[in-house]
């Protein structure tokens, strides 16, 4: 399929098959005309929505001469794109493999006879490491002539070296500055798209064997998306990650708390580096209304109404809030929202803003990405209401005071009601925030209550065009919205406003109304919260808080790994990785993590005898931080299944947390290293799992051995093969002096004697089973067709001819592999 030489007419045939997708006019006519023959994949959803278009022409989200291309753009299908995981072994390999192969086979000859790029980089991505194609996903899906570029994709994003993600949704993690020391928080992960990218930044440069500083603390509060992103993120192999599951808004803090210490098991908490649970990094991408996706998600158009995005801001405020709080002191907090809305967007920022006053800047990015197309956040805005265009929150009427606050409004001044209102009596202004009055950000525009109302249009004084604005057309993307904060100080105590549906009463009170299951979330930092005016300080959450939130919450399926082991479990032999947690679960017997109920507890792995048994048998180095950093999931240490490597960073929020009192729900935590394997004859039972080998073998010194091209190539083919019928004497004799159990086979490359075991970026290697007579893999399937096509490619640079007498065979297999999965 494809390959560089395809003939004009192929091409021809494939320009017939696509979308010309990248070509805008500005002639608006024709627009109006593009717009009626809506494009034939889309036939089948409406991609017009009057209310829609009425709402956003007068949020005037852009210019009026530029509404045709907009709306164009808007109803045309989403270029693919994706991201190469930089942190992958072969990363370079599939830049190489883009760059040279595919996009020059999926050139396609333009009008005018020039060729039109069909895949390419994304400018303002680092690197090369991101790329857009003008084929949609669904093109990708359908055209034969994409066929085998799709299966590229497709495998590659399986086995986690690329991500396929909207190109617009990779920027909020940029904007972020990731250090690989940061400790990050993202509040809102799955699927977990940006948590991955954000794992990526982590390990850009890390040495293979060696564990970055930082860590993600990625938390969303609905369980199967949580699964989701559980089962994304395994992709990246990472010891760095926590996943919880609370609601953002209520995330807990987590404050060293000796008590809790006295009567648990020993810890090594002597000396934590951390006191309390706060982060370098925080990313807010908040549930939306999510309009900028509309051209991947075109029923949206049938759906769309004004109201989405105001149900949406009070909690987008707490969100952000809350994260704010759990950012430390010089640290940068990214709000993103996948929506073109203001009330979700700029609305929230200001109100962000007003509440932590000088404390917090909002920071001017646009030297930041040069090559993104950006535009800058709005001043001025609306709220529509029930149909109603409304220009400040005193022509909210009041029986409407429970869905439009103040907050809303680009002043963010609320009124109370004065005598006589309700027959045309002036308004006042209640403080917004008494002790922020910061007049340079337009901070606590206090009004005189003698002082007559204005009832023109608002615009806000605060520096909103800062954010950044993603608008489709410009680049051909999705849409999305970005703000920057850099924390300057801790959060003063100030006057706390509140943003969700309430009234004010004429003593200036607010008086909350229903808005179920949403507090405040500066409630987690006050020590009452019934009305305005009480206290806020750093973040601090009562524990029987977190214990009212947790009761109501739905059991966590904390063993999110069993996706991949069922496949995994396909080829490995003697494993009971099956009998996990929800098993003893089945038996009627529920897990609890310290206060959370139904889900799996997490334990150190203390064994000192069985960690002993697996570090004399591998021969790990002592130099490699082992002791202290393995996690179980089973509180009966006698039965086992599954140890999970943790970073140093992961290690001391753990400790953290035991000694908080276990404030965090955790659903997965660190990188599954061992597994246990059944064969009772193996002198350690404990297998390295695929997964944990890469960071685990420049540690060990038993266990190894290296196999030449062809006796690689045979064992991936064979899956098991006798110790005899190795080609080369050499690895027959050293696997066989193989202690019984679990041992990794490197590839010898250049077929060079080794005496000791030499790992760099590049090497390649797999788990095995060393039996009484043979050696058996034990890789899924997926990473056997992915290393059998890259030992393709190592043998076709290779001269040896004896070696390439091998490719049909290894080409037959893969194509196998590829038509079975
Ligand atoms: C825009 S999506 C996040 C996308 C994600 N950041 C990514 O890049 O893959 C918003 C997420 O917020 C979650 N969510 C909704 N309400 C939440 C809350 N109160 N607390 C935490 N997460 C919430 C949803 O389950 C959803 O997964």
């Amino acid at each position: 399929m494809g390959g560089r030489g395809r003939s004009r007419t192929q091409r021809k045939h494939f320009a017939q098959n696509r979308e010309n997708n990248w070509k805008y006019t500005n002639n608006d006519s024709e627009h109006q005309q593009n717009r009626e023959n809506t494009n034939s994949t889309w036939k089948s959803f409406v991609t017009q929505n009057l209310a829609f278009e009425q709402y956003y022409k007068e949020q005037g989200i852009v210019p009026p001469e530029e509404w045709g291309t907009f709306m164009d753009c808007l109803q045309s299908e989403l270029p693919a794109a994706f991201r190469i995981n930089s942190s992958s072994q072969c990363y370079l390999e599939i830049q190489a493999k883009l760059e040279n192969d595919f996009m020059k086979s999926l050139q396609e000859e333009g009008t005018d006879g020039s060729e039109v790029v069909a895949i390419k980089p994304l400018p303002w991505y680092p690197e090369n490491l991101a790329w857009q194609s003008t084929f949609s996903r669904k093109q990708l899906r359908k055209n034969k002539i994409l066929e085998r570029f799709h299966e590229f994709l497709k495998l590659q994003n399986e086995i986690g070296n690329i991500t396929r993600q909207e190109a617009v949704s990779m920027v909020p993690p940029l904007f972020l500055n990731v250090r690989p020391d940061d400790f990050i928080l993202d509040m809102c992960a799955a699927p977990g798209s940006k948590t991955f990218q954000l794992l990526e930044m982590i390990h850009h440069s890390a040495e293979p064997g060696s564990v970055p500083g930082g860590m993600v603390l990625a938390n969303d509060v609905d369980v199967q998306r949580c699964n989701l992103l559980i089962h994304q993120t395994k992709r990246m192999s990472t010891a760095n990650l926590i996943v919880t599951n609370h609601e953002a808004q209520h995330f807990p803090s987590c404050h060293l708390n000796r008590s809790y210490a006295k009567g648990s098991e020993p810890r090594e908490t002597k000396e934590l580096d951390i006191d309390q649970l706060l982060f370098d990094r925080v990313l807010c991408d908040v549930p939306c209304s999510g309009d900028g996706t509309l051209r991947k998600a075109p029923d949206i158009w049938r759906r769309w109404n004004a109201g989405m995005g105001n149900g949406l801001h009070g909690l987008q405020v707490q969100i952000a809030m809350r994260g704010m709080s759990l950012l430390k002191v010089g640290g940068r907090m990214v709000y993103s929202t996948c929506s073109m809305n203001p009330i979700e967007n700029e609305a929230v920022v200001a109100e962000i803003l007003r509440r932590c006053g000088s404390s917090v800047e909002l920071v001017d990015v646009s030297i930041e990405l040069p090559q993104l197309a950006r535009r800058p956040g709005l001043k001025r805005w609306k709220v529509q209401d029930k149909g109603m265009w409304l220009t400040s929150f005193s022509e909210v009427h009041d029986s409407r005071r429970a869905a439009v606050v103040p907050g809303m409004f680009p002043s963010g001044i609320g009124y109370v009601d004065a005598p006589g209102h309700g027959d045309g009596a002036r308004r006042s202004h209640l403080p917004d925030n008494g002790s922020n009055d910061d007049s340079q950000n337009g901070i606590g525009m206090v009004q005189d209550p003698a002082t007559p109302t204005i009832l023109a249009e608002e615009a806000s004084t605060l520096p909103l065009e800062r954010c950044v604005r993603i608008v489709p057309h410009d680049q051909n993307s999705g849409a999305f919205f970005i703000a920057v904060f850099h924390k300057l100080s801790p959060l003063p105590v100030i006057q706390k406003k509140p943003c969700w549906p309430g009234k004010m009463t004429s003593t200036g009170n607010f008086q909350s109304q229903s808005f179920p299951k949403v507090k405040d979330i500066n409630a987690d930092e006050v020590e009452q919260v019934d009305s305005v005016g009480n206290q806020l300080s750093e973040a601090t959450m009562d524990d029987a808080d977190i214990l009212e939130n947790g009761k109501d919450e739905a059991p966590l399926d904390a063993d999110c790994t069993k996706i991949l082991d069922e496949k995994r479990l396909q080829f490995e032999p003697s494993s009971d990785g099956r009998a996990g947690p929800e098993l003893v679960r089945g038996r009627g017997k529920l897990q609890t993590q310290g206060r959370w109920r139904g889900v799996d507890p997490i334990l150190f792995y203390r064994d000192e005898a069985a960690v002993g048994q697996i570090k004399a048998f591998y021969g790990i180095k002592e130099s490699f931080p082992f002791k202290g950093h393995l996690i179980v999931r089973n509180s009966d240490i006698s039965h086992v299944k599954r140890v999970y490597y943790v970073s140093k960073s992961v290690k001391e929020v753990l400790e953290l947390n035991f000694l908080a009192g276990e404030q965090l729900k955790i659903a997965a935590v660190g990188l599954k290293m061992f597994e246990r394997q059944k064969d009772v004859s193996a002198q350690c039972v404990f297998r390295i799992t695929s997964e944990g080998l890469p960071l685990l073998l420049p540690h060990i010194t038993k266990q190894i051995v290296y196999a030449s091209p062809v006796d690689f190539k045979d064992l991936l083919q064979y899956k098991s093969i006798k110790f005899g019928d190795f080609g080369d004497s050499e690895f027959r004799e050293k696997a066989s002096k193989l202690q019984f159990g679990c041992c990794a086979v490197i590839l010898n490359k250049d077929n060079k004697t080794l005496s000791e075991p030499q790992v760099d970026a590049s090497t390649i290697s797999i788990g095995c089973w060393r039996g009484r007579n043979s050696v058996t893999v034990m890789v899924i399937e997926l990473d056997i067709q992915e290393l059998l096509e890259r030992i393709l490619m190592y043998l076709e640079e290779d001269s040896d001819s004896s070696l390439l007498e091998n490719k049909s065979l290894i080409t037959a297999e893969a194509d196998k592999i590829v038509k079975a999965d």
